[in-house]
Parts: C-alpha cells; structure tokens; sequence
C-alpha cells in the first residue's frame, strides 16, 4: 500500500446475476462498509446499477458501471452513457477492461475518449491496463502497460482522483497470479510513468491490483508497494470472500 492513500477493494461483478441476486448482495455488503479499513466499491451490470445504488443509499459503498460510451446521448444502440450511469447513482466507472478490449475491440485511444466522458459527467474512472501471458513472457510486459497508461489516460483524470487497475490479462479468473515479486514491480514501475507524465499528483493515484484476488492471497498482496487496493471478479460475487479481501488491508 501507498502511506496517506486509503485503500479501495472493488467488485467487477461482470456479467453475473440477477435483480434478486444483485439485491442480496448489496444488502449484505450495506452493514459492513463502517467497519472496514478499506473504501468498497461494486459495479453490477448496466442493468441492477439502479437498484444496487438504491439498496446502498446512505452507506459508504460505492456504485460504479462496467463502461460507458464516449458520447452523451445519440443513435447508439445497445450503449449506455455516462451520464446515464450518473443518474442511476454510479460514482465510478470501470474502463478499458482487457475483456471489453478483447470482445469488443477497445483501444486505449477509445479508452481515453471514454475516460474523458467520464470524468465530464462527474464520474471516477478505474482505467484498467494489463499484459497477455504471451507479452509477460517476451518481457514486454513494461512497455505495453507504458504504452497503455500513456494512450488511456486524458489531461485531468489524475487531478479528479482517478484510478488505475492493473490486471494481468492472464491473470484473470485463471486462479494463477504473478509472483509477489512482480506484482511490486510492476506498481512500482506504473507510479514512476505516472509521477513522470503526470508530476507529483500522481504519488497518491490509486493503483488497484486485479486478477485472481481472494482471501487467501489478498494479504500478501495488499501488503505490497504501490498497491492501494483490488479490483476482484469472481469473489467479489460472495460477499463473504469480497468482505474478508476487504478485511485483508493492511493497517496503517
Ligand atoms: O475486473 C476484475 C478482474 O477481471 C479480475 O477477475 P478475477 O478476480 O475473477 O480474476
């Protein structure tokens, strides 16, 4: 973890669920968040953001999208906007995920368009970033992550507290992780491109760690340098796995 910098542990819950199952999950979250060191954070599917909002009025749990599109409004079907996730009570939004990259063919020049929506509309960006398993092993996992953080990340999204998940592409829901050793590097080597692109703001940009994050490993993880907090998939669906992850923040 990063000192003065409060630890976020995010949900991406993906596409999973229903409004019954959506609903019982932000209730048993609701009564825990004052508890925790840790900020929360759940981004359903565009369609329970409304009511898991609702369900979570009033508590210290956040709401956040899964993406959004670059315009306001228009013929845009299938699309959701930011302001839209706006009023359904997001506060965040998760873009450049390596899915959305992978199935939808996103790009980090998109990436940016939509980060820039985003923060237009009041939303917080968590922009994700990550390398294939074939790019980690022609050791080319700096550059790409270098090359992401500088074409995905627009003027402003520092200074409005935006956030930055690294997620090693085959990492995800694979149950496999990179070592400790390279998870610290690989924060290490994102806050120096941020702090040198951006200046000294970006010393307490939020760096997420995403991929395979559980109880078990969230400890020796969250401990590590530069990491500030998790963005979890598949545990993030029991909300006691997301909570003990959330209890698994070191304490200052
Ligand atoms: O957004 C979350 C990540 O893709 C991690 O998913 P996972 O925890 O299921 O590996």
């Amino acid at each position: 973890m990063t000192p003065g910098i409060r630890p976020l542990i995010a949900g991406n819950w993906k596409m999973n669920g229903n409004a019954r199952s959506a609903h019982e999950l932000a209730e048993a979250l609701r009564a825990a968040g004052p508890s925790l060191d840790a900020s929360l954070l759940v981004c359903p599917p565009f369609l329970h953001v409304s009511l898991v909002a609702s369900a979570l009025l009033g508590t210290s749990v956040a709401v956040g999208g899964q993406d959004c599109h670059a315009k306001v409004s228009g013929a845009h079907t299938g699309d959701i906007s930011a302001p839209m996730l706006r009023d359904a009570g997001a506060t965040h939004v998760i873009l450049g995920h390596s899915e959305r990259r992978a199935d939808h063919g996103e790009t980090s020049a998109q990436v940016m368009e939509k980060a820039e929506a985003a923060l237009a509309a009041g939303l917080t960006p968590v922009i994700c970033v990550g390398e294939t398993e074939a790019q980690r092993v022609a050791g080319e996992h700096e550059a790409v992550v270098g090359a992401q953080l500088e074409q995905s990340i627009p003027l402003g999204f520092i200074t409005s507290g935006g956030i930055v998940a690294y997620e090693p592409v085959w990492a995800i829901g694979t149950g496999r992780t990179p070592t400790e050793d390279d998870i610290a590097a690989m924060h290490d080597f994102m806050r120096r491109e941020l702090v040198n692109s951006w200046g000294p703001t970006a010393s307490v940009t939020r760096l997420l760690y995403g991929g395979s994050v559980k109880p078990s490993n969230a400890t020796a993880i969250l401990a590590l340098s530069n990491v500030d907090g998790a963005l979890v998939g598949g545990a993030s669906l029991v909300a006691a796995d997301f909570l003990a992850i959330a209890r698994a923040v070191p304490q200052e």
